[in-house]
Parts: structure tokens; C-alpha cells; sequence
């Protein structure tokens, strides 16, 4: 198998069906990654240790999902010198709101990367991730621009309804 270069972290396995768009672009482009659930309030010494050991396991960024208080991937952030790519789950009570605020008002010293509420911002953080390695791997520039040119022949080929 080979060596994981992003992780991918969920405070919860409610949290998967809008991760699961992270994990499928990073497989689509045939980036090795790692996904399981670690969680900063209900698993905290599993949180520290997985932050802890990221560098030495390889990874090169962790993308880092949470609803609610979403206090996971700042933590995470906290405790790793790694890029750290937030997704906000949508919540019941205030729609990702809640996660979205959680996860981009960091303070100053600690940066997380955050992304888009839901689904769009697990992929973006999926393609964000890739493009980070891409930089010094040339074939994941390639693909990636392929992936552009691929979305950008879907979108014209787009035709509306007639009124
Ligand atoms: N925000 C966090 C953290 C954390 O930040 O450590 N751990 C779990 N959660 C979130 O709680 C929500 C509800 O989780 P459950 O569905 O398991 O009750 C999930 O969206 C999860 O990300």
C-alpha cells in the first residue's frame, strides 16, 4: 500500500456522506490518503496523538471535517505544523453556520484553511489538497489540469430549458 499524504479526519461517522466528496476526488486522483474519525471533544488524547505523529507518518496536509462547535480542526491545527484544510458540516439547529464560524475564526498564529459549508467544500478541500502536492508532482499538475479542462467542457456544453 502506499504511503498516505493527506488525511483525512471527521469528528464524527455522521459527518462521512459530506466527506465522502474529499476522500472521492483525492481517489480520483489517485492520491494516497487515509480517512478515519477523530474527534477533538469525544476522542481528545486520539486527536493529540494523530496531530502529533502526522509529519513522521508522512502526510504532507490533514483536511479536517466538524459540525456544531467545531472545535477539531483549529486543534488540530494546534498541535501539527501541517496545512490543515477545514470542511464545516452542515448542522441541524443553524445549517453549518455554527461550524462554519467555529472552524474560520481562528486566532492569529494558528491558520486552518477553510472551506466552503457541505459538500462543495469537501471537494474543493479534496482538489486544495491536491493542488498543495501538486506543486512538486507533476503528474498531479497534469491531472488536475485535465480535471479543469474536463469541468469546463461539461459546463459549456450546459444547455436551459426553453420558456
Ligand atoms: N465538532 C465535532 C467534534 C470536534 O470538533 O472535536 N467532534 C465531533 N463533532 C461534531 O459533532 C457533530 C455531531 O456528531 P454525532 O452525529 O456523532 O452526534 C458532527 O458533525 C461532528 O463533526
Amino acid at each position: 500500500m502506499k504511503q498516505s499524504l493527506v488525511g483525512v479526519i471527521m469528528g464524527s461517522d455522521s459527518d462521512w456522506e459530506v466527506m465522502k466528496h474529499a476522500v472521492g476526488i483525492l481517489k480520483d486522483l489517485n492520491v494516497p490518503y487515509e480517512a478515519e474519525v477523530v474527534s477533538a471533544h469525544r476522542t481528545p488524547d486520539r486527536m493529540f496523538e494523530y496531530a502529533e505523529t502526522a509529519v513522521e507518518r508522512g502526510l504532507k496536509c490533514i483536511i479536517a471535517g466538524a459540525g456544531g462547535a467545531a472545535h477539531l480542526p483549529g486543534m488540530v491545527a494546534a498541535k501539527t505544523i501541517l496545512p490543515v484544510l477545514g470542511v464545516p458540516i452542515p448542522s441541524k439547529q443553524l445549517l453549518g453556520m455554527d461550524s462554519l464560524l467555529s472552524i474560520v475564526q481562528m486566532p492569529r498564529g494558528i491558520p486552518v484553511a477553510t472551506f466552503a459549508i457541505g459538500e462543495a467544500g469537501a471537494f474543493n478541500a479534496g482538489l486544495f489538497a491536491a493542488a498543495l502536492l501538486a506543486v512538486e508532482d507533476i503528474r498531479l499538475a497534469t491531472l488536475l489540469v485535465e480535471f479543469r479542462k474536463t469541468q469546463a467542457t461539461a459546463v459549456a456544453a450546459m444547455t436551459l430549458p426553453k420558456l
